[in-house]
């Protein structure tokens, strides 16, 4: 196979070093091939290679990848070797970057080998700070260069006012934008190029699906090479193994630019997992008070010196960030526990719960007496 061809699918020189001398000799032969994972369905893995512009192929996952969501997921690249008429996955090649999240207590992989994620809000009652916060620290945990799209500028006379709380977060790429102003996408362009990959991640009703739809209005994923309008197969039927119909959902996206989008389900809802670093790095006033504190074990509560709650006095750190800094540290070791051990978090869970019954009973007692 010719792999110059996979660089509009992302392809780049971080995957072929991974690549050796005899894996190569055998993709020259093409007694393998290179695909990029377009979706992950219960019962069915696909790809696209390098005639990726004929549409996507089915490749057979062995026993050794399952379960597939703790192997790989959409965006990753694989090695897959012809035998018959089927291509079987052999290796999988390492991501530069991956999105996980939390499900039934497991680590489940959800994007990999992103280049941005845009992380969406509006200009309205649904912005929210602390959400962008939290965003934010997935990006940089999984080493994904956020880009925030503030949305529905038409909404306000003071786009300022909220871009003064997003310039706090000292993100670099800041874009305001308006579905009703498509002049606005202009500024978009620049992370709009052939081969880019993006996953967007946002509070539902912030214009997530109007701005694929805006930016990807045509795909080129189906087996025809002419282009299908995004919304109307957006929702696709697929068999699952009992047979039955279930609806899934597009997850890697072509657009006529050349431009990829991952959308897999539940990629807009990511948990924090293991993000203490990511954490530190959104919140990096905070680090720089704590290190400043007289004590290095401070708790930041009552100790003399403490540079934080002088912060917090002076007003040079507001209640509210120290505030979502603590939750967020507290939901991400909540869930690392929760990944690591989730026999042990269970049995805390129950413990806790029957501590909580038997004080409810104690309090309904106490109060019928
Ligand atoms: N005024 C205004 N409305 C917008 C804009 N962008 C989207 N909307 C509207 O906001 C509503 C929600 O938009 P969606 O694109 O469905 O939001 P979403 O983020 O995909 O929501 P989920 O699918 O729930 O995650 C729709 O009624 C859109 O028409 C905008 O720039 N200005
Ligand atoms: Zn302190």
């Amino acid at each position: 196979m010719n792999i110059s061809t996979l660089q509009p699918l992302g392809w780049s020189h971080f995957f072929l070093q991974q690549i050796d001398t005899d894996t190569f000799e055998k993709l020259q032969s093409n007694e393998l091939e290179i695909f990029r994972i377009s979706a992950v369905h219960r019962s069915v893995i696909k790809g696209l290679g390098s005639t990726w512009s004929e549409g996507e192929v089915e490749l057979l996952c062995p026993d050794s990848f399952h379960p597939v969501s703790e192997h790989f997921c959409v965006g990753d690249w694989v090695i897959a070797q012809r035998t018959h008429e089927h291509l079987r996955i052999v290796q999988v090649l390492d991501a530069k970057n991956q999105l996980e999240r939390l499900s039934n207590q497991k680590r489940q992989l959800m994007a990999a080998n992103l280049d941005y994620l845009f992380i969406v809000t509006s200009a309205n009652s649904d912005f929210n700070l602390k959400r962008l916060e939290r965003y934010l620290a997935m990006a940089y945990e999984s080493h994904i260069e956020p880009v925030i799209v503030l949305n529905k500028i038409d909404l306000t006379d003071d786009v300022d006012s909220f871009l003064d709380q997003v310039r706090a977060l000292k993100v670099s790429e800041v874009m305001t934008i308006s579905m009703l102003k498509p002049d606005s996408f202009l500024s978009l362009t620049h992370f709009l190029q052939v081969g880019t990959t993006i996953a967007m991640v946002g509070s539902s009703g912030v214009g997530k699906s109007s701005l694929i739809n805006a930016l990807f209005t045509h795909v080129r994923t189906e087996k025809s090479s002419d282009s299908v309008n995004l919304q109307a197969i957006g929702e696709i039927r697929e068999d699952d193994d009992k047979g039955k119909h279930t609806t899934t959902s597009r997850q890697l996206l072509i657009n006529e630019q050349g431009v990829l989008f991952i959308d897999t389900p539940g990629i807009r809802e990511l948990q924090l997992l293991n993000a203490q670093e990511g954490i530190e790095q959104t919140f990096g006033d905070i680090v720089n008070f704590a290190q400043q504190c007289k004590f290095t074990n401070c708790t930041h509560q009552t100790e003399p010196g403490c540079q934080i709650l002088a912060a917090l006095e002076s007003g040079s750190l507001t209640q509210s960030h120290w505030d979502n800094y603590q939750k967020l540290l507290k939901e991400n070791a909540f869930n690392a526990r929760t990944a690591q051990g989730s026999y042990a978090q269970k049995q805390h869970m129950k413990t806790f719960s029957k501590m909580v019954n038997r004080e409810q009973t104690r309090h309904r007692q106490d109060k019928g007496k």
